[in-house]
């Protein structure tokens, strides 16, 4: 294997490896394994020394698959037989469920082991040193521990590391045989269970599904090949071994020829070990049944004995290795320097009081800056797609609203769409004294004014309501946000948030009682507008007073301001006509100036009081509320948070984890570029 080979097998699928695969085997019919074996020492060894690494790191809670050979297998398949066959060790075997953790099996090739060095690692980090002769009571021992001693599963994996002279560097995962009906002890929802550790193992692209097929079976009646089928529905990661061909040898050609479920990396037929024969005798009957059967010696030499397999699984390994390393590098240095940041942005470890006041100011510095931009100068960054942050907007649109509710002309009574000038009539003879006849009375006006401005003083109430419960819910929302890290001061904040609306609510609804009682003490505007206004009514006083008094003309007319009116019901009340003709007239032309006193008056209120607030009242509230009381709000802060307390320990941990990782990958990489050099 050449030099260049990492960076070449790099770009390579899975299923190119086949071919790879089958010419090294057809270059080397009997698979001795030396000058191969080398090659994987040199080149090999140390990106699966390095996955390995990282599966020890357990960097898979990071969320960062590694890539992986995966058995599968219907119960009593053979999944185990084969895994002894390649590690040549007795595993646990037998009939009924016997893997029920999955077992990574790290199968290593070291020439200087005299003999096998076997060592199980648990999932609690213990490492267990154990012999061949005791492997498999070692693993029995280690799954009663993990899944207890009944039949049930679970998915903590235990590995195994077995180091001896011969054996194919590979790491493989055994996990429990896919069985439909509980036998006994069992628990029943078995099947669902092992259906949910198999998919977890085998869903991630970066797996290698070793299936392994009874040659005893109907390959598309196997459970493992509906599940494979599932997350690799084209089988281009999926390697079938069809064990048990001296069992059944009758239509196995055609069986692995005919390929009727779709396995993308081929098949590799192969005997295992039974009864008490030893590896090294299995191996020679398995050589001699594949070579003299009348049938079995039929199928193609690349796809029959466990030495092909050892060979076709180490290619593989290699190839989706060196593809997913990159991938792995990238997602390690993005989980880093996220969690990185995550972990900066969390608040500092406060040791004393001095430290909670500096992070209470920090927090209500954030808070006033970020109100500020929201309500006071317009500038959305932080809540670029959030409308109802867009404070300045949002007060806006209340405003607009405010401004449509007030009426624009002078409100009328019920009645006087039928009856024109009624109501000034009836107040005018209800306000009437002794007096010249012509004499305008300003009695009777500040009455009609008051009737009016009372129909609409609920108006700007409501506005300052809306105001400031939106206000009040922008306030609030943005300083929980920024006092997140700090639960246990929220309801202090919560409550000076809530005290300071009252205060702003009240100070409102002074302002427009204030508003209101003005207009109700005097008629008064420097405003040009009411002049002119009246002026262009009081044109039409002529034609007004000749319809109403002379009963040959018609009584309906039009008028400038009023439109087109009857007066016929005037007639009966010629003497007060011209008066009530000329409070409508000022009215209509002083209702102008008390909309617009209303509308800009309140919007300067408003605007001001969301400035006060923001560049003063919140911070002076907070801070009576927290610093008062000999500080007893913000000793509060100096308690930890449980939630932050542990999320600052599971980043932390994270981080660590991850650098390691790091460093285990970036090692790798170094190698396999200067590999690419040469
Ligand atoms: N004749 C013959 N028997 C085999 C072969 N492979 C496995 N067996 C036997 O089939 C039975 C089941 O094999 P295991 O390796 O325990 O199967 P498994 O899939 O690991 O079983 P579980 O973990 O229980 O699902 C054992 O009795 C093996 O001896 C083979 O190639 N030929």
């Amino acid at each position: 294997m050449s030099k260049k080979l990492l960076p070449i097998m790099a770009t390579k699928s899975a299923k190119d490896l086949v071919g790879d695969s089958k010419a090294l085997v057809a270059a080397s019919d009997v698979v001795t394994g030396s000058a191969i074996a080398e090659s994987y020492n040199d080149q090999i060894r140390p990106l699966l020394d390095a996955v390995d690494r990282l599966r020890h790191l357990k960097v898979t809670q990071e969320g960062i698959q590694l890539p992986t050979i995966v058995v599968v297998g219907d119960q009593s398949s053979g999944k185990s037989s084969v895994l002894e066959s390649l590690a040549g060790i007795s595993l646990p075997r037998g009939q009924g469920i016997c893997t029920r953790v999955p077992l990574v099996m790290r199968l290593q090739d070291d020439p200087s082991a005299d003999s096998p060095k076997l060592q199980l690692e648990h999932s609690n980090g213990r490492v267990v040193t154990t012999s061949e002769a005791k492997v498999a009571d070692a693993i029995n021992a280690a799954t009663a521990e993990i899944a207890g001693s009944g039949k049930g599963i679970s998915d903590a994996p235990i590995t195994l590391v077995v180091r001896k002279r011969g054996v194919p560097d590979l790491t493989i995962v055994d996990l429990p045989g896919i069985t439909r009906v509980p036998v006994q002890g069992q628990p029943d929802d078995i099947y669902d269970q092992i259906a949910k550790i198999i998919k977890e193992y085998i869903a991630p692209k970066e797996s290698i599904i070793l299936n392994v097929l009874s040659a005893t079976v109907d390959f598309p009646t196997c459970e493992s090949i509906r599940m494979s089928q599932q997350v690799d529905r084209t089988g281009e990661r999926t390697l079938a071994v069809v064990t048990k061909a001296d069992k059944a040898p009758e239509g196995l050609l055609e069986k692995v020829t005919m390929d009727d479920v779709n396995i993308g990396l081929g098949y590799v037929c192969v005997r295992n070990r039974i009864g008490e024969e030893t590896y090294d005798q299995a191996r020679v009957e398995e050589e001699r049944l594949f070579k003299y059967h009348p049938l079995l010696s039929k199928i193609d030499k690349s796809m029959v004995g466990i030495p092909v397999l050892a060979q076709r699984l180490m290619q593989i390994q290699a190839t989706i290795i060196a593809k997913c390393l990159p991938d792995i590098v990238k997602q390690i240095n993005d989980r880093l320097s996220r969690h990185s940041s995550e972990l900066d942005q969390m608040p500092p470890d406060l040791n004393n009081v001095a430290d909670a006041v500096r992070a209470f100011f920090h927090i209500v510095k954030q808070v006033c800056a970020s109100l500020e931009k929201v309500l006071v100068r317009g500038e959305f960054d932080e809540f670029p797609d959030d409308r109802h942050f867009h404070g300045t907007a949002r007060i806006a649109e209340k405003m607009d609203g405010y401004k449509r509710r007030l009426p624009a002309e002078c409100p009328k009574s019920s009645d006087d769409d039928a009856m024109f000038l009624m109501e000034e009539v009836r107040v005018l003879e209800e306000t009437k004294g002794i007096n010249l006849p012509n004499f305008l009375l300003r009695s009777a006006f500040l009455v009609l004014l008051k009737k009016k401005v009372e129909t609409v003083m609920h108006v700007p109430h409501e506005l300052v309501n809306e105001v400031w419960g939106y206000v009040e819910d922008v306030v609030m929302n943005i300083l929980l946000k920024h006092s997140e890290n700090f639960p246990q001061v929220q309801p202090s904040c919560r409550r000076a948030v809530q005290t300071l609306m009252d205060k702003a609510r009240a100070r409102s609804a002074q302002h427009v009682k204030e508003l209101i009682e003005m207009e109700l003490v005097s008629d008064y505007t420097a405003n040009p507008d009411y002049m002119r206004t009246w002026t262009e009514i009081m044109e039409g006083h002529d034609s007004f007073m000749e319809a109403v008094e002379d009963g040959s003309k018609p009584a309906r007319i039009t008028l400038e301001g009023f439109g087109e009116v009857d007066v016929s019901h005037l007639r009966a009340h010629a003497g007060l006509a011209g008066q009530a003709f000329d409070l409508r007239a000022r009215l209509t032309a002083y209702w102008r100036s008390i909309v617009l006193r209303l509308v800009d008056g309140l919007a300067l209120h408003v605007l001001r009081g969301v400035k006060r607030l923001v560049e003063h009242d919140l911070e002076a509230e907070l801070a009576d509320e927290l610093l008062g009381n000999k500080m007893a709000g913000v000793e509060r802060m100096l308690a930890p948070s449980p939630s932050t307390g542990a999320k600052r320990e599971r980043l932390k941990k994270s981080i660590v984890l991850l650098r390691q990782s790091k460093e285990v990958v970036a090692n790798i990489m170094d190698r396999i570029s200067a590999a690419g050099e040469v």
